[in-house]
């Protein structure tokens, strides 16, 4: 399988100027009318997003309890977009362009009506100003997409019948609509007032001139923009290939659904979840089945799927318990830890290694909510950079709580809520009932992540909030 470059840094940027360019990036989420410098900006001090101190030295030194910006900084780092393929436009939707498309001709690429009508000349209307009537011969006809050979320049006190997509001869300067006028029974058509500021022409290049940044590299090609595509003319798109993602879930406890669940098993839903996520933003899962609480065997599984992946991500094993068996294993297989567990709840033991070759493995915890946050914070991040996309960073947004959360953490904390909106239009966070690690139900019903700031005895109602919409892809 064809793998991207790795270990190449983004562009001989220093830390700083990196840094800033980031923060103004994750700035991008502020809120409508939220003044420049606000609580917001407080609670993202808190909650640090906003990326803290400087990262350990990208050269080997492992993050120990890592704000979530620092680690995934860190991990990005080292990883550069993986390769490109040219896909027909058919298949471009939902692909991340791999080039900045420049416009090959203008657009629109000639001058085109816009409106079903007359093209006329200006000099002929003055009359109007004045109040009198104008009458005009009709020259000639004009269909979109009918070629109608090399114009002469138009015959003085003459109009052209014209309809909307047709090309525009040169020497007529506008089109008037033919609610405006009035077909008089000789054949000449009347206007008996002045048409009004549009000139109703589309002017060739006025929409993208040649040569224009149409789109930049790393852009999703969502309908929009396979729509560009097409009008430039493109019958294929360069792109990014889509990273492939092995989903690795570790437990004895743990049936593949629709298998029989026995007394002590319980659903694997993270790799569902997980294959399904990485589907959603582009990427190509490859679940395993569940492996059992066996270093080797874990070890195995994890260098079997860095081998073939583009990204590991394995769940469950991570905390400290004596069937946890994540750490032994990716060390066992070769990897270095370069995360050492994260500033967040759920999900503290989240941690990541690079593997020999390179390749990253994020070891998310097992518990749904926790695995579901690691692969928000941590995995997503991670898998757009990989797959070439300009706005890899998440984008955080600013809301109030509908609700107080009395539950005190020494760690910014993910509250799974449903968003609403307040009466002057900001979001409201309101957060789900049956908010523990373990529970899938709440998940569902869930539209965002929102950050609670570490320390304190929770926080009030009302208190502003980062937070993150869940759906995005
Ligand atoms: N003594 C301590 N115990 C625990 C700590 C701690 O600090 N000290 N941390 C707790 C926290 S917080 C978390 S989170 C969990 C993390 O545990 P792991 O990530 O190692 O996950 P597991 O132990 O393997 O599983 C936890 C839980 O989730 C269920 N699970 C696992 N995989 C799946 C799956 N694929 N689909 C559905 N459910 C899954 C598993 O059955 C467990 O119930 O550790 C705490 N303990
Ligand atoms: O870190 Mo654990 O995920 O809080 O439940």
């Amino acid at each position: 399988m064809e793998r991207g470059a790795r270990g190449e840094g983004w562009g001989g940027q220093s830390v700083a100027e990196r840094r800033a360019r980031q923060k103004e990036a994750l700035g991008a989420g502020r809120a409508a009318g939220e003044p420049e410098e606000s609580a917001a900006e407080a609670a993202s001090r808190d909650c640090p997003h906003e990326l803290g101190g400087e990262p350990a030295d990208a050269a080997e030194l492992p993050l120990k309890l890592a704000e979530v910006a620092d680690a995934v900084l860190l991990l990005a780092d080292g990883l550069a977009p993986i390769g490109m393929e040219r896909v027909p436009l058919a298949d471009a939707g939902g692909r991340v362009l791999g080039e900045a498309l420049l416009a090959r001709q203008p657009l629109p690429p000639f001058r085109r009506a816009a409106m079903d009508g007359y093209a006329v000349r200006e000099a002929d209307l003055a009359p109007l100003d004045k109040g009198d009537a104008v009458h005009l011969a009709v020259a000639g006809e004009r269909r979109p997409g009918r070629a109608c050979g090399q114009q002469d320049a138009p015959p003085p006190g003459s109009a052209l019948r014209i309809f909307t997509g047709a090309r525009v001869p040169e020497g007529y300067d506008r089109v008037v609509m033919q609610e405006r006028t009035r077909r008089l029974p000789g054949g000449a058509v009347e206007l008996d007032r002045p048409p009004g500021q549009p000139t109703h022409i589309a002017e060739i290049g006025e929409d993208a001139p040649a040569g224009a940044v149409l789109l930049e590299a790393g852009a999703r090609l969502r309908a929009r923009q396979v729509a560009l595509l097409a009008a430039d003319g493109r019958g294929e798109a360069q792109v990014r290939r889509r990273p492939v993602v092995a989903v690795v879930p570790v437990g004895d406890e743990l049936r593949r659904p629709g298998q029989p669940l026995g007394s002590e098993g319980i659903y694997d839903s993270n790799s569902a979840m997980l294959a399904a996520r990485v589907l959603e933003l582009g990427g190509i899962p490859a679940a395993l089945r569940p492996v059992p609480d066996d270093p080797r065997r874990l070890a195995e599984a994890i260098r079997e799927a860095a081998l073939s992946a583009d990204l590991v991500v394995t769940a469950g094993g991570v905390s400290v318990g004596d069937c946890d068996y994540a750490h032994e294993a990716a060390r066992l297989a070769g990897g270095r830890v370069r995360v050492d567990r994260m500033k967040m709840r759920p999900g503290t033991p989240t941690s990541a290694y690079r593997m020999p070759d390179g390749t990253l493995l994020a070891a998310l915890s097992g518990n749904p909510s926790a695995c579901f946050a690691g692969m928000e914070l941590l995995v997503r991040p991670l898998l757009l950079r990989l797959a070439g996309r300009a706005d890899w960073m998440p984008r955080w947004r600013t809301g109030r709580l509908a609700a107080s959360l009395s539950k005190p953490c020494p760690y910014p904390r993910y509250i799974r809520s449903a968003v609403g909106e307040a009466e002057d239009g900001m979001a409201l966070l309101l957060p789900l009932a049956g908010d523990r690690s373990g529970n899938v139900a709440a998940f569902a019903r869930a539209d965002a992540l929102a950050c609670v700031p570490a320390g304190g005895k929770g926080a009030a109602e009302g208190t502003l909030v980062r937070w993150l919409e869940l759906d995005a892809d």
